[in-house]
């Protein structure tokens, strides 16, 4: 469906983008990953057709984005700016009237649940609901290719839960869409694929399980940052990010039974499954984002201690 190959952008000598090729195929929601400065902005935005690239060409269904092809596209942004006073309906007819083809005000209401805020103006709507508002007028043209570009960024999770309901509703119709975003349980939820972007270049591509699968074996245990012993150095390989140790083993019984041995300290561990926040922080050696997962999310395998 979308084909980007040799891609390049540099600001004042910093290379955003770096040689970047990559396919995506139709009908997947396609996640574009990484911390901030990672390039992704730059990447969509040249993907959508805002900005130009240095080099390197994109290609939608093997033709160059134009005005022809600019109709498939839909975009919801970071931020739109709408015409205050504006109600949810008079939002989506506006739009609407901006395209020769595409879905009524109805079905889109039905499709992004707003209903209810029909007449409600736009400014009075909640984050979560301004955000179902931006992608129904995403939708207003019936694109083959969705952009989300971080959408539900600042959300409260029942938001971002009801968000994340709509997106695999409209992946059913089988649009391709390609997401950025922060939360890697975003991506782990929405995306088929995802490529992992540092620096301006992809550092992994797959899906998310398949990639997990390949690059960790059995759990993580999480202790807290503190003198290891050389035993427990050499025999667990453990990383070091914050304030804390990770070890990953398929072992645990007999990690722990060593950890024990070698009286460390066990207060505050946590024992989980690797996630991509985990897999950033290996393949880079920096995490994703400030804030690990584990501390919000601690539920997925259990705490030990
Ligand atoms: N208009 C610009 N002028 C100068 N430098 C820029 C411009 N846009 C981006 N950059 C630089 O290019 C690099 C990539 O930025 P980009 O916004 O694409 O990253 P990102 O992964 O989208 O980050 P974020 O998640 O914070 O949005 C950064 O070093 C950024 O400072």
């Amino acid at each position: 469906m979308i084909e980007v190959q040799g891609l390049n952008r540099a600001f004042k000598g910093v290379k955003a983008v770096d040689n970047l090729s990559f396919s995506v195929p139709k009908g997947i929601c396609f996640g574009l990953l990484g911390p901030n400065g990672a390039g992704k902005t730059t990447t969509i935005e040249m993907m959508e057709g805002i900005a130009k690239p240095d080099s390197g060409t994109i290609l939608f269904n093997g033709e160059p984005l134009t005005r022809k092809v600019a109709p498939q596209i839909g975009i919801q942004f970071q931020h739109t700016a709408l015409q205050d006073y504006l109600t949810t309906r008079e939002c989506l007819s506006l739009f609407r009237k901006f395209y020769d083809h595409g879905v009524d005000e109805h079905t889109l209401m039905d499709m992004c649940d707003l209903h209810e805020f029909a007449n409600t103006e736009h400014r009075k709507l909640s984050g979560g609901q301004k955000q179902r508002l931006l992608l129904a007028l995403a939708l207003v043209n019936d694109p083959q290719v969705l952009f989300l570009d971080e959408p539900t960024t600042g959300l409260d999770p029942h938001a971002r839960r009801n968000f994340w309901d709509l997106v695999n509703k409209i992946k059913t119709l089988g649009k391709t869409i390609i997401l950025t975003t922060h939360y890697m349980d975003e991506a782990e939820q929405l995306c088929d694929d995802i490529a992992i972007m540092d620096k301006g270049k992809i550092i992994a591509r797959g899906a998310p399980k398949a990639l997990l699968s390949e690059h960790f074996k059995g759990v993580l245990i999480r202790l807290q940052h503190q003198q290891l012993s050389d035993k427990v150095m050499s025999e667990c390989l453990p990383s070091h990010e914050q304030n804390y140790w990770y070890i990953n083993t398929d072992k645990v019984e007999q990690t722990l039974k060593l950890l024990v041995e070698e009286s460390v300290v066990l207060e505050g561990l946590h024992v989980k499954s690797a996630n991509l926040d985990d897999l950033f922080l290996k393949l880079t050696g920096h995490g994703l984002t400030a804030e690990r997962p584990m501390e919000v999310e601690p539920q997925s395998a259990g705490e030990v201690a």
